[in-house]
């Protein structure tokens, strides 16, 4: 939709490079350090090409990820509070499409059943409406892009990319636990589908999380702590965005 409205402008490449980023040291994730432009300055010039030529004003968009558990929803929540923005997670607007009864909710159940990624255009049409339905002009998308494919839909179903990648950073074991404490009554929540979704993670979300950080958006932080702690390092990021 964005590229209707912006052409070429929002595809436009903008030659960054990675970032350094606050290190948990956990096993994964060796996200480079060297850096051209600081994570700021690329979003001041995301924030310029957002908001150049007419009247419609693409929004900010901050791509949050993390791996199952890792408090990407929790944090949205707080963010979504305290600093205005919306919150779109991928995995509720599913569970949406589920609860509505259509053909495409059976499939997306057989596929969150098996901790599998649902097909990207039914994923990016979804964020589509939602992000079309809110008037928000800071959006948190939660819990996408999980893979390659999924970047790759967005891009070119929305036309744009996002302005901030948050990395939620946690090691394994504090995720199992964390899931298998939610009792939230998700289909997902149990050990085997467990183990799946952090092979799914491992395998097609990190490449993901390294595209980005080759091109200086993501800014990764300690999800170990307090949900409190966490967000503290949250809040002096948004803090130093100006929005
Ligand atoms: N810092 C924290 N310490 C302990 N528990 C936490 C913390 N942050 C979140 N939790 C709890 O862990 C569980 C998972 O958190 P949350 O749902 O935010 O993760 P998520 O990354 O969105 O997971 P998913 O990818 O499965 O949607 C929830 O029960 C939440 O209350
Ligand atoms: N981009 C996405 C996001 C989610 N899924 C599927 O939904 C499950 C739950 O997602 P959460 O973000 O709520 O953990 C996930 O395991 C996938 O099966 C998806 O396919 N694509
Ligand atoms: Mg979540």
């Amino acid at each position: 939709m964005w590229r209707r409205r912006f052409g070429a402008l929002l595809l436009r490449p903008r030659s960054s490079a990675p970032i350094p980023s606050s290190s948990s040291g956990h096993r994964h994730l060796p996200l480079p350090v060297s850096h051209e432009k600081p994570l700021a300055l690329n979003i001041l010039l995301s924030l310029f090409t957002s908001q150049a030529g007419g009247d419609a004003v693409k929004p900010f968009i901050a791509f949050v990820l993390g791996g199952p558990g890792s408090g990407k929803g929790t944090q949205c929540a707080r963010i979504a509070s305290d600093f205005g923005f919306a919150h779109l997670s991928a995995g509720d607007l599913l569970r949406n499409e589920i609860s509505s009864g259509s053909e495409k909710g059976e499939l997306i159940l057989d596929i969150i059943k098996e901790g599998r990624i649902v097909p990207s255009d039914i994923t990016v049409d979804l964020i589509r409406k939602a992000m079309e339905s809110t008037n928000a002009k800071k959006v948190l998308i939660d819990g996408f892009p999980r893979c390659e494919e999924n970047r790759i839909a967005f891009e070119r179903i929305i036309g744009t990319e996002p302005d901030l990648v948050i990395f939620f950073d946690c090691p394994e074991d504090e995720m199992v636990k964390r899931l298998l404490g939610r009792n939230q009554g998700r289909v997902d929540d149990n050990i085997e589908t467990i183990k799946k979704r952090l092979k799914v993670f491992e395998s097609l979300n990190i490449p993901v999380v390294d595209y980005y950080s080759s091109r200086g958006k993501v800014h990764k932080i300690n999800a170990m702590g307090t949900a409190e702690e966490i967000f503290g390092a949250v809040r002096k990021l948004f803090s130093s965005i100006r929005l």
